[in-house]
C-alpha cells in the first residue's frame, strides 16, 4: 500500500494547476532560517505564523532546553508529534517546524498532506555560523558540533528531499532576500486553498 505521504503528492501531480494546499510548512535543519523567514513570509502572504518550537514551550510551560533536560529527547519528540497534529489541522497558516520534526514518519505524512512544504536547504558550514553562539538548541551541544551536524544532515536531507514541494537554498546571508525570492517562487507554485474534510 503507498504511503499516505505518496499519495498525498500522487494527488497533486494529478491535478492540472498549482499545486492547491491549505497551508505553508518550513521544513529544513537547525540554523536554515525556518522560523526567521516563515515570520518575514508570513507577514508578506498576510497569514498568520506559528513556530512549532515556540507552541510547545507555550503549551508545556518550559523551554526546550528544560523538556530535553526533564524528559529526553524522546519526551520532546512526543510533545513534538502532538502539537504537529494540532497545528498541521489549522488552515491558512505558515508554520515553522522543528528540524527533527521530519524523523517521525506520522508527522511526515501530516504534513504532505495538509500542507505545502518549503525545504530551506542550509550547508553545514552555515549553520555553523549562524548558530555559532546558540545555546538553546540541546542537540548541539556536542563536543564536535561540525560533526554532528553531518551525522544529522546524513540521516535527514534524504527526508527534506523526500517530503519538499519545492527547495530554496537558504544560504543568502539576508533573510528579507531569502523570503522575498520565496515569495515570488510560492506565487508561481503554490495555490491556497482549502483542506477536504478528509485531510
Ligand atoms: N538568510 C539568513 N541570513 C543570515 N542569518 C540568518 C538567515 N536566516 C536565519 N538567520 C539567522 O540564523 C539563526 C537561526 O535562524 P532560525 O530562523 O532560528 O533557524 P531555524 O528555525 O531554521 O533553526 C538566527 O540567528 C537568524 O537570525
Ligand atoms: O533539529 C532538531 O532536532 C531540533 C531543532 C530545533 O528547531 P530549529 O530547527 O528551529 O532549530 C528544535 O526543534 C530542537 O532543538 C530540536
Ligand atoms: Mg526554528
Amino acid at each position: 500500500m503507498p504511503s499516505l505521504h505518496k499519495g498525498a503528492r500522487e494527488l497533486r501531480a494529478s491535478i492540472k494547476c498549482m499545486n492547491p494546499a491549505p497551508n505553508l510548512f518550513l521544513i529544513g535543519p537547525m540554523g536554515a532560517g525556518k522560523t526567521t523567514i516563515g515570520r518575514r513570509l508570513a507577514e508578506q502572504l498576510q497569514l498568520p505564523f506559528h513556530d512549532l518550537d515556540h507552541v510547545i514551550e507555550e503549551q508545556t510551560g518550559a523551554t526546550i532546553p528544560l523538556i530535553f533536560e526533564l524528559e529526553g529527547e524522546a519526551g520532546f519528540r512526543r510533545r513534538e508529534c502532538s502539537c504537529l497534529d494540532e497545528m498541521t489541522a489549522l488552515q491558512g497558516i505558515v508554520l515553522a517546524t522543528g528540524g527533527g520534526a521530519v524523523l517521525d514518519p506520522d508527522n511526515r505524512a501530516l504534513l504532505a498532506r495538509r500542507g505545502f512544504i518549503v525545504y530551506l536547504e542550509t550547508a553545514v558550514d552555515i549553520q555553523l555560523a549562524r548558530l555559532a553562539r546558540d545555546r538553546k538548541r540541546p542537540l548541539l551541544a556536542a563536543p564536535d558540533r561540525r560533526e554532528r551536524l553531518e551525522q544529522m544532515a546524513a540521516l535527514r536531507n534524504p527526508l527534506y528531499r523526500s517530503l519538499a514541494d519545492l527547495t530554496v537554498i537558504s544560504d543568502n546571508e539576508h533573510a528579507a532576500q531569502v523570503a522575498a525570492d520565496l515569495a515570488q517562487r510560492l506565487a508561481l507554485e503554490w495555490q491556497r486553498q482549502p483542506a477536504t474534510a478528509a485531510a
